[in-house]
């Protein structure tokens, strides 16, 4: 496959981005046994189109936000573009490092405490022990979780997870974040200093593709919008000029 060259100033490019999903779908026993007889003939799974042809640039420094209802594909193009899925066609490539914050907690590991996470994850976000050791204490300021720290995270609620995780992503100075909807599961002192902190990354120029059904919170952090529907960008334009045509949209629905 020939990979095309990006221009410097580009953070994310997706070109005809296509993922399949295999749906398989529960049968009855009278239809398993039908579908048996007649020598197994027609497939009892389904292949979805999760997303289809999606192309789009991110220059470094934009931040964008990625909208649609229920179901359109955002969460499965924000794992393409951080390499947690693989594309069925099409390609995808980053400029620079990228801490996603898709999944919360999907980074750790359940049985270490949050101290070793925090080594564990920086380390996989790019850092060296060195790096981690100097900003250890000020990750766990940022993260709230205080003496909690020294407990495994399987005891962490999903705010606490979160916490950490958003802490650790900032701390490792990443060019490209990646955010998904995570904001939700904090409190809201939590999501204030969140936001406060996005729009400073935003403000240092690094470049920030966020997906949210808050659409307010969305239109104060990005200055693009991206709507998908069905799998395919419908949309992509000045951010309130995308979120108002969602708002039209879900009227609708
Ligand atoms: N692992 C999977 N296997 C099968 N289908 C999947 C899988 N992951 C996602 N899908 C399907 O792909 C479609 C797109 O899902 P996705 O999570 O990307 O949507 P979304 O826009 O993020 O939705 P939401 O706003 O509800 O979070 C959905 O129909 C979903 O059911």
């Amino acid at each position: 496959m020939s990979v095309e060259t990006v221009p410097d100033n580009i953070a994310i490019t997706c070109r005809k981005l296509r993922k399949v999903f295999v749906l398989r779908n529960t049968r009855s026993m009278k239809e398993s046994i039908v579908w048996l007889v007649k020598g197994r003939k027609g497939d009892l799974s389904k292949r979805f189109d999760a997303l289809q042809d999606v192309s789009l640039d991110v220059a470094q420094g934009e931040t964008v936000a990625l909208l649609g209802l229920n179901g359109s594909g955002k969460s499965t193009l924000l794992k393409l573009i951080s390499g947690v899925l693989q594309p069925d066609g099409g390609t995808v490539q980053t400029r620079g490092r990228v801490a996603g914050l898709i999944e919360v907690g999907a980074g750790f590991h359940h049985d270490l405490s949050g101290r070793d996470n925090v080594y564990l994850n920086g380390a996989i976000l790019g850092m060296t022990e060195k790096q981690i050791d100097t900003m250890f204490d000020s990750i766990v300021e940022f993260s709230e979780i205080g003496e909690f720290i020294d407990t495994e995270v399987k005891f962490y609620s999903s705010g606490m997870y979160l916490k950490l995780a958003f802490s650790i992503a900032v701390h490792t100075d990443p060019e490209i974040f990646l955010i998904d909807e995570i904001l939700a599961v904090g409190d809201e002192p939590f999501q204030r200093k969140c936001i406060k902190k996005i729009k400073e990354l935003a403000a240092a120029g690094k470049t920030l593709f966020v997906v949210s059904h808050d659409l307010d919170l969305v239109s104060t952090v990005c200055e693009r919008g991206v709507l998908l529907e069905h799998g395919k960008v419908i949309m992509d334009a000045e951010v309130h000029d995308v979120v108002r045509e969602l708002r039209k949209r879900s009227e609708a629905a």
